[in-house]
């Protein structure tokens, strides 16, 4: 889809207006070949229950009035202003968040006359109905702070209220409009929800003529893997309960709300200096609905965090995958590393039976699930999360042994998780304004602290100019595990911690990854099926084979290893097909990340056999 975008010409430090659409091109060479969940499907759950655009779309400062229409019918008519609202800021200061008026007959001609460019209202109408985009020129970009898969996240300042914001600028490949829908459900879902642990879209900023979009989110400082991550920082009892009962705060709101998140992960939950927690990045979330057999995309969720159901290739599932995803970062918390942080999917599966055993012999004669007959192991694996975490409090062990149950049903609900002893037995969770106030730790700053260092190292060592200037470009647009990368974690890993056992400590892999990327034994790896995933500059090395999750494997591996991983990958068309028939995954494209399963192997043959390929890989890579 074309767009006439003239070149920015704006100041140093402003949003850009508008950009051509050439310079996104140069990093988007190759179309996703990714399994992505159908935004249409996910729009014919909510369409119709939103309305006619009537839903919320005055920021106000008071919760309550926004929280009233979501999900209603468009019926809140003192929220249908289509000018300015005013409401005073946390200063006394009046705040305007005059940008985001209502527009009740959202139809695409309208959006356009709004201010609305014509490859978001042709695709993504119901996800911008109702609104106006924010001017470019409103914002003063400050700092870059994230650098997500599909996005870049800047600070920046909102020159109409002075109040600082975070400007998430989404990347699309080609103006495709499969990517350009992708986001338009994050988008859509963003929109929905209004509670104090979830991130609120507070605006979007875009014009008639521009190829880009910003989302406009309130500015958090940390996010909980950076925090982690940082040296010296080591959290108390009272504040994991507090950061795991905010989490699942917003869980269990997001889970009344009809929406699995998805891809919960440290990165993806934001603080801010007040300890509030947020959880971001509703870019793989979905609409659900309990009692309806709907077929979902298995390949999501970051790795570390996927459930043994979603690796099994699962497509129907519900809330219990947030919940282990929130088991894997309450162990986390208190192991103070990553507790299964697999390489590959094969590897993912063998680290969750060994530490919460495999499933019984009665799950492996029923299951229908496709991947069931290639990873079931030879013997079965015993539990070994009490062994594991023995020196974790009874009460927290109790809820990880919950959440981390294999059999998705005993994982109980968010809300039942929040009535667990883990928060009622002493010490109890702190607020969240007693929780310490921290210099800015953000995954981002963390590598870029690490960047620095191992530029400086490689300054010293003599590798010379090329391969400081290859290691920084590289640098520019990591997938957002690279970044997980921080000295924290390196630093973290080589001390051990009181609450895992040492002979449970993950084995590292030394593995040296393509260009110049530091490595510390966890690559942490993630599906991120978003379409315009391909955008990351570690692509522009990796040939034809940009499928997201690859790619994030691959940001940890040397090429070689990368080309194989790919080329073992192809076996996973015939997935493809099947998914692809459900609907939501595009007809055109193969569903090719993979988990180098081939069909009637078995787990410790294949977890050989894959180790043995990746070390020769690794080997070649190195010999170059
Ligand atoms: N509101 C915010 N305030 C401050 N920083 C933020 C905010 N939102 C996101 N970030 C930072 O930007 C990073 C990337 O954002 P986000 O996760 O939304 O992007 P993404 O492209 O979806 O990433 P991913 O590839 O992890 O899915 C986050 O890890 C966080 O550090």
């Amino acid at each position: 889809m074309g767009c006439l975008c003239s070149k920015a010409t704006s100041e140093e430090g402003k949003v850009e207006q508008s950009e051509t659409v050439e310079r996104p091109l140069k990093d988007y060479s190759v179309q996703l070949i990714a399994p992505t969940p159908s935004l249409r499907d996910d729009f014919v759950t909510e369409v119709g229950g939103g309305g006619d655009g009537a839903e919320v779309s005055v920021r106000r400062s008071s919760r309550t009035a926004s929280k009233a229409n979501v999900g209603n019918n468009g019926s809140k008519n003192e929220d249908h202003q289509r000018g300015a609202t005013l409401g005073l800021g946390a200063s006394g200061r009046q705040t305007v968040m005059s940008r985001i008026v209502s527009m009740p007959h959202g139809a695409q001609g309208e959006q356009t006359a709004a201010g609305w460019p014509s490859w978001l209202t042709s695709v993504a109408g119901d996800a911008i109905k109702g609104w106006v985009p924010r001017r470019a020129d409103s914002f003063e970009k400050l700092d870059k702070i994230g650098q997500g898969t599909y996005s870049s996240v800047y600070k920046a300042r909102d020159l109409e209220t002075g109040k600082i914001v975070a400007l998430k600028k989404v990347r699309f490949v080609n103006m495709d409009p499969e990517s350009v829908r992708f986001m338009a459900r994050e988008i859509y879902i963003l929109r929905r929800l209004d509670h104090p642990n979830v991130m609120k879209l507070e605006g979007l900023v875009t014009s008639r003529m521009s190829c880009s979009l910003y989302l406009v989110f309130e500015y958090m400082e940390h996010d909980l893997a950076g925090l982690a991550a940082t040296r010296g920082i080591k959290f108390t009892e009272p504040q994991i309960k507090c950061y795991m009962q905010q989490l699942l705060r917003g869980l269990e709101y997001c889970h009344s709300r009809g929406v699995l998140h998805r891809d919960i992960k440290g990165s993806n939950l934001l603080l801010d200096n007040n300890g509030a927690l947020k959880i971001g990045d509703f870019g793989l979330a979905t609409f659900y609905e309990p009692d309806q057999n709907q077929a979902l995309t298995s390949r999501v969720v970051t790795l570390w965090y996927r459930a043994p159901e979603l690796l099994l290739g699962s497509t129907e599932y519900g809330v219990s995958i947030d919940l282990w995803s929130t088991g894997c970062i309450l162990a986390e918390m208190y192991a103070g590393k990553p507790i299964m942080p697999g390489r590959t999917e094969v590897e993912q599966m063998h680290k969750i039976f060994k530490l919460c055993g495999s499933p019984s012999e009665e799950f492996w004669k029923k299951t229908k699930l496709p991947l069931a007959t290639s990873f079931k192991p030879q013997q079965p694996y015993k539990r070994r999360i009490a062994d594991t975490f023995k020196d974790v409090p009874p009460s927290a062990l109790e809820l990880i042994e919950k959440l981390l149950a294999i059999e998705p049903e005993t994982r109980g609900s968010a809300a039942s998780a929040l009535s667990s002893e883990f928060f009622s037995t002493h010490p109890l969770p702190c607020d969240p304004s007693d929780l310490p106030k921290y210099r800015p730790s953000k995954e981002f700053d963390a590598k870029l602290r690490d960047e620095e260092k191992r530029r400086k190292a490689d300054a010293i060592k003599g590798r010379g100019p090329e391969s400081v200037r290859r290691g920084s470009r590289d640098t520019k647009a990591p997938s957002p595990e690279f970044n997980a990368q921080g000295e924290g974690q390196r630093n973290r890993k080589t001390t051990g911690h009181k609450y895992m056992s040492q002979r449970d400590t993950v084995s590292s892999f030394a593995m040296e990854p393509h260009g110049g990327a530091r490595s510390n034994g966890y690559s942490h790896c993630s599906t991120m099926v978003h379409p315009s995933a391909v955008g990351s500059s570690l692509n522009k090395t990796a040939g034809s084979t940009n499928r997201p999750e690859l790619r994030s494997q691959r940001s940890h591996m040397p090429q070689a290893a990368a080309d194989l991983l790919s080329s073992s990958s192809k076996k996973k068309e015939t997935l493809a097909g099947k998914e692809s028939r459900t609907g939501y995954v595009p007809k055109n494209r193969i569903h090719c990340s993979g988990p180098l399963v081939p069909p009637g192997g078995n787990l410790e043959d294949m977890l050989k056999e894959h180790e043995r390929q990746i070390q020769q890989a690794v080997r070649k890579a190195r010999a170059r």
